[in-house]
């Protein structure tokens, strides 16, 4: 069964973001067919394509996920808590994905704003998705801030890396058995996503694997497959890698030949 994030069941374990893709139909097309669990939105976009009253607030409505609005290009704690409570406003929801971005060039969060913003947000009622790093330290300083899932990066956003680090994710999952975790950002092949799930991660959040892809549709259904796969894989229990060989076939005894 699909993570309850802040209560609310999923009804799957991949999350989509709507940015970049072809068309708006190709998206519509591609969260439906995939069956994703909720999309993200940028406020940015939103209020630049007409705000509550625009065509893809429309499309959204139409799409019947889960919205989890963002702060996307946001760096400060200033700017992040302004542009959530804007979206809280138009989008009707208490969820936020929050980005706050520290590095131009691999836009990585900045930690520290990021725990801030989170205190502040869920201080006020917020249920706070934060984009963070895959940092130990970072995680219980947000968990402390009051945040109920973790979303560590597994590579730059865009970058179509994959686990650049396994074992901090590993290490996440195994300090934080209790609290959801979804791998989001830097995922660029379904292989991928199958990983960070037989890692035991809960669910995963992707965009431009799937949006620039030749075709976003097969692509994000092959995605939700390789999340399932993973899935099952980490419940039926994998076995752990070995330095030496082991025979698979009994070499006790003595072949019988008729
Ligand atoms: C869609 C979203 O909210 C971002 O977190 C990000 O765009 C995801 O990263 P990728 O584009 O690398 O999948």
């Amino acid at each position: 069964m699909a993570p309850a994030l802040y209560g609310t069941a999923l009804r799957s374990r991949l999350l989509l973001g709507t940015a970049q893709y072809p068309s708006p139909a190709v998206l519509a097309e591609a969260v439906r067919a995939s069956g994703a669990a909720a999309v993200t939105v940028s406020l940015r976009r939103e209020t630049a394509q007409g705000g509550a009253r625009g065509a893809f607030w429309e499309l959204l409505q139409g799409l019947d996920v889960a919205l989890l609005p963002n702060t996307a290009g946001c760096h400060t704690v200033k700017e992040a808590v302004t542009t959530a409570r804007l979206a809280r406003e138009l989008f009707g929801t208490d969820w936020i994905k929050l980005e706050v971005i520290g590095h131009h060039d691999t836009l990585q969060p900045e930690v520290f704003a990021l725990v801030e913003a989170a205190r502040i947000l869920s201080d006020e009622g917020f249920r706070v998705f934060p984009y963070t790093t895959d940092d130990l330290v970072v995680a219980e300083r947000l968990l402390e801030a009051g945040c109920k899932v973790l979303m560590p990066w597994c590579a730059p956003i865009g970058s179509a890396r994959g686990p650049m680090n396994s074992d901090a994710l590993r290490a996440l999952r195994a300090h934080f058995p209790e609290t959801p975790l979804i791998v989001d950002a830097g995922l660029g092949r379904p292989s991928h996503a199958a990983a960070v799930m037989e890692l035991g991660f809960d669910a995963v959040l992707l965009n431009t694997a799937v949006a620039k892809a030749g075709d976003p549709v097969a692509m994000a259904c092959a995605f939700a497959r390789a999340v399932e796969a993973g899935c099952a894989a980490h419940a039926a229990g994998l076995l752990e890698p070995r330095d030496m060989a082991v025979p698979s076939t009994p070499t006790i005894g003595r072949a019988v030949f008729s």
